[in-house]
């Protein structure tokens, strides 16, 4: 039996729909998904098997013109994460067409041509624009970097994903799995389990706290009754945030607790105890030590 695996990066602009693309391919629920951009703040890692092959995706955070420090040490750690893998996949949009971020990110992936990288473009949303503008756009981009394959895909329905998958699959070295086969994801339990906390409190609070705010899990028990008890801390940037997550009486954080508690439970698939706490830590933003547990890496946001 000849067995492979390898990483694979999922690059684009925020929106492009990276984690709608590795959700499918994975099968599991680790990177959340809402309409706001960049919201993928973790690089987060899934693993899907292809038959004999072990693909292990880099789910990077969106690509675009860094403003605050931390926007910078996303970019930094979108392309490290690039630069880690076997493969790139550039995802971008069929209904956006080649735009000038796009423009700007071939332009990086050329400059960074990594020797034996085998870099793919996926035309994501293909469900939204007619078949002649498809192929307009592939060669339109084509055109300024030879890809060395161009998928046509719908992240979301699914179409398309199953033959980048296969390509995926067959083209990652030979090697031992990093990784065991029944692992969906290397991020612990807890970490996804604040992601999904992190989700409703960003659709829930959208207009008023922007991205300004962490979700910790603190405490994990497997009870013998079969049920998990799991305490977070929802950490905020000022003070006068705590009270918007709280509302009035405490019944914002109680609905987003109780909607939390339902997806984390539908997730282990068993019953779950959740408890909530509100944190101030203020100038989150710029501790070094929090870029590293989000698993960015402070030092290249001032690159
Ligand atoms: N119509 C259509 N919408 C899609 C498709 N794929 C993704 N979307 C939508 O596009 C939006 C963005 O998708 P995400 O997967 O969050 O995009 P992303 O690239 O991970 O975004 P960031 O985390 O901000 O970098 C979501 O509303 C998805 O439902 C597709 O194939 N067709």
């Amino acid at each position: 039996m000849t067995t492979r695996a390898g990483f694979v990066a999922l690059i684009g602009e925020p929106n492009a729909g990276k984690s709608t693309l590795l959700n499918r391919m994975v099968g599991a629920k680790v990177s959340i998904v809402t309409h706001k951009v960049q919201t993928t703040r973790t690089r987060i890692r899934g693993i899907a098997m292809a038959g004999e092959t072990q693909i292990i995706f880099v789910d990077t955070p969106g690509l675009f013109r860094p403003r605050r420090r931390l926007d910078r040490a996303m970019v930094a750690a979108a392309w490290t994460g690039a630069a880690d893998a076997e493969i790139v996949v550039l995802l971008i949009e069929a209904h956006r067409g080649l735009t000038e971020g796009g423009k700007a990110v071939i332009q990086t992936l050329k400059d960074r041509a990594i020797e034996g990288q085998r870099v793919a473009l996926a035309i994501n949303k293909i469900d939204k624009v007619k078949a002649e503008a498809l192929l307009r756009l592939t060669e339109e981009v084509n055109a300024i970097y030879p890809f060395e394959e161009t998928f046509l895909i719908s992240a979301e329905r699914g179409h398309g994903t199953e033959h980048l998958k296969e390509w995926l699959a067959q083209s990652l070295p030979e090697g031992p799995w990093l990784y065991p086969e029944d692992q969906i994801a290397d991020l612990p339990l807890r970490m996804i389990a604040a992601e999904m906390t992190r989700e409703k409190l960003t659709l829930r609070l959208h207009q008023e706290l922007p991205y300004e705010l962490t979700v910790e899990t603190e405490a994990w028990e497997d009870r013998p009754d079969g049920s998990t008890k799991i305490d977070q801390i929802i950490y905020v940037a000022r003070d006068g945030h705590k009270g918007i997550v709280l509302g009035h009486k405490g019944e914002t954080v109680k609905t987003i607790g109780q909607q939390a508690r339902a997806e984390i439970a539908s997730f282990l698939d068993r019953p779950v105890h959740l408890f909530l706490t509100v944190k101030v830590r203020e100038n989150w933003l710029n501790e070094s030590e929090r870029y590293t547990e989000m698993g960015l890496d402070f030092r290249d946001g001032h690159a």
